[in-house]
């Protein structure tokens, strides 16, 4: 039986008056890469934000490996949270720290590691991610978009993480690097059997990389599944966006498959 990684169940989320959520239900299965797509404002960074703690929802359950976070404090949250890595959309590196000392940053939480460990497994982290030797020593501000995505992904991994969180991981990269970016995840997924949670607009990444996609819309999930799944929904939303133009140049060999 599959097993979720993630599950999200009757999740409601409201600021003030503004309801973004809805009694949402949501499921990340292990080793699996969910495309998280929806309209802009329909709460795909809020959906993140929230599975991973940071914002607290009005109403709902969100359980991450099995325990439900929001009964978790102190020592038993830390311990779960270290299961995770999030690549924020920035990239959200400190500024005033080199790429090593970034990914230096979740090390510390670990007992027992010597700085000389620490600073070495960043090393590898940061190879893992496919940067230079290099970039170890380069400030944030000396780094190109697509080395800033790069480096907060080896942060993300820093601490062997079960689970990966991406926040439009290719967003403002240029084709070429978008689709390098897309291939390192495949990668990772594949030999370190990561699950991911990805919130993306890039048609290519969703044909790429995502065994499934979830659409947010009308404040909850309305339809999740394949490519060729999501391309038989009857949603007006939905038919637009699997089936514009721009999706039907990414899509084609899924519609095939549909047709087949
Ligand atoms: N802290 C907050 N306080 C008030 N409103 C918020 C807060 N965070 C998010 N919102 C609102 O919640 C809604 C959903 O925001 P969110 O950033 O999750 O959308 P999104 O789907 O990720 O959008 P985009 O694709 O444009 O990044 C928006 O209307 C946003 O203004």
């Amino acid at each position: 039986m599959t097993e979720n990684v993630i599950e999200v169940r009757g999740l409601r989320n409201q600021f003030g008056s503004h309801v973004v959520h809805n009694n949402l239900d949501m499921d990340l299965r292990r080793g699996e890469i969910l495309g998280v797509v929806g309209g802009s404002g329909t709460g795909k960074s809020v959906l993140l934000r929230s599975i991973v703690g940071l914002n607290r929802p009005a109403a709902g359950t969100v359980r991450v490996l099995g325990q439900d976070i929001a009964t978790l404090s102190g020592p038993a949250r830390e311990a779960l949270e270290r299961r995770w890595g999030v690549l924020f959309q920035s990239g959200a590196l400190f500024s005033s720290l080199n790429v090593r000392e970034n990914v230096e940053v979740p090390l510390k939480a670990v007992p027992g590691l010597s700085p000389e460990t620490r600073s070495a497994l960043a090393e590898l982290k940061v190879s893992m991610a496919g940067l230079p030797w290099i970039a170890n020593d380069k400030s944030p501000a000396d780094l190109s978009g697509g080395m800033v995505k790069r480096a907060g992904l080896a942060r993300a991994l820093a601490l062997d993480p079960e689970i990966v969180f991406l926040d439009e991981p290719t967003a403002g990269l240029d084709p070429i690097g978008a689709d390098a970016f897309d291939r390192l995840i495949l990668e990772l997924r594949d030999s370190l059997n990561l699950s991911v949670f990805m919130v993306t607009h890039d048609l290519d990444t969703l044909h790429t990389c995502c065994d499934r996609i979830a659409v947010l819309s009308d404040k909850r999930v309305l339809a999740s599944g394949t490519i060729p799944e999501l391309l038989k929904v009857d949603d007006p939303w939905i038919h637009e966006y699997f089936h514009g133009p721009r999706a039907r140049a990414a899509f084609s060999t899924d519609e095939g498959k549909e047709q087949g």
